[in-house]
């Protein structure tokens, strides 16, 4: 067992306003207690309309989650109409920015490129970046999902130093288990997940790749989140819709007694 906290993070996607969101994480609030967050980081990612109105709440009442956002731009500020910056994130307290989801790389052809851009904004900002890694259904079907997932992470990792890096998280949401209801198995995500830390030692060192957390995403759900927990190089779980649901969220930061 490793000595990685592991980090249960809700990303709500597009979903959840500003009043949903204050009613969710009270919920979340009132159902963790201290042990949970002895034993597991717990985190949301709400759409950016949301995070003025968990910061207050979560500031108001000392509450230990952790939040952040589902993206950043490239740019702290300037003429970027629609995007949202690093500084404005880290003046709101956000913990995390997730980068290169996979809808985005989908849905806004981001690429390696861009999240390395994406990166840098983070951790220049004092963000802690969750790169978003993983392959879709074809490249899986073609036993291609390592080399093309370490790709993905070299490209977005380019001249990022070490001392930014370890304390980078990474998530491994394969794209064909995502809100499809089809969990890669535990032997699928231990497999990427180990070569990622593996990687991480290559460009870095295996010290630094001890001390970074991956996580798993991809339909994770408190019936399948203890056996992907099992796995030596999983260290936590980018969750979607499960996490909508306040209570079926609290048993997966619960997971071990699942
Ligand atoms: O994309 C995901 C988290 O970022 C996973 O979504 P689901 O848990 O809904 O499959």
């Amino acid at each position: 067992m490793s000595d990685r906290t592991p980090l249960m993070a809700g990303n709500w996607k597009m979903n959840l306003n500003h009043l949903e969101a204050i009613a969710h994480v009270q919920k979340l609030a009132f159902a963790l207690a201290e042990k949970d967050y002895e034993a597991v980081e717990v985190a949301v990612l709400p759409p950016f309309t949301d995070l003025r109105s968990v910061q207050t709440l979560v500031d108001g009442d000392k509450l230990k989650i952790k939040y952040g956002a589902q993206d950043i731009s490239a740019h702290d500020s300037g003429a970027y109409t629609g995007e949202i910056s690093g500084p404005m994130l880290s003046k709101l307290k956000c913990t995390y920015v997730a980068i290169g989801h996979s809808e985005r790389r989908q849905y806004h052809a981001e690429t390696d490129e861009i999240c390395n851009g994406k990166v840098k904004a983070a951790f220049r900002n004092d963000l802690t970046p969750i790169l978003c890694v993983g392959e879709g259904l074809d490249i899986r079907k073609a036993g291609q999902q390592v080399p093309y997932t370490l790709a993905q992470l070299d490209g977005a990792l380019e001249d990022v130093p070490a001392e930014q890096a370890e304390t980078i998280v990474i998530a491994y949401e394969p794209v064909w288990a995502i809100g499809t209801g089809e969990v890669a198995t535990p032997e699928d995500a231990q497999e990427v997940c180990g070569a990622i830390r593996g990687r991480l030692a290559e460009l870095y060192s295996q010290e630094l790749a001890d001390k970074v957390r991956i996580q798993y995403g991809g339909s994770v759900k408190s019936g399948n989140v203890a056996a992907i927990m099992a796995q030596p190089d999983v260290d936590g779980a980018l969750i979607g819709g499960a996490a909508l649901d306040a209570d079926e969220f609290v048993k997966i930061v619960r997971f071990r007694d699942q």
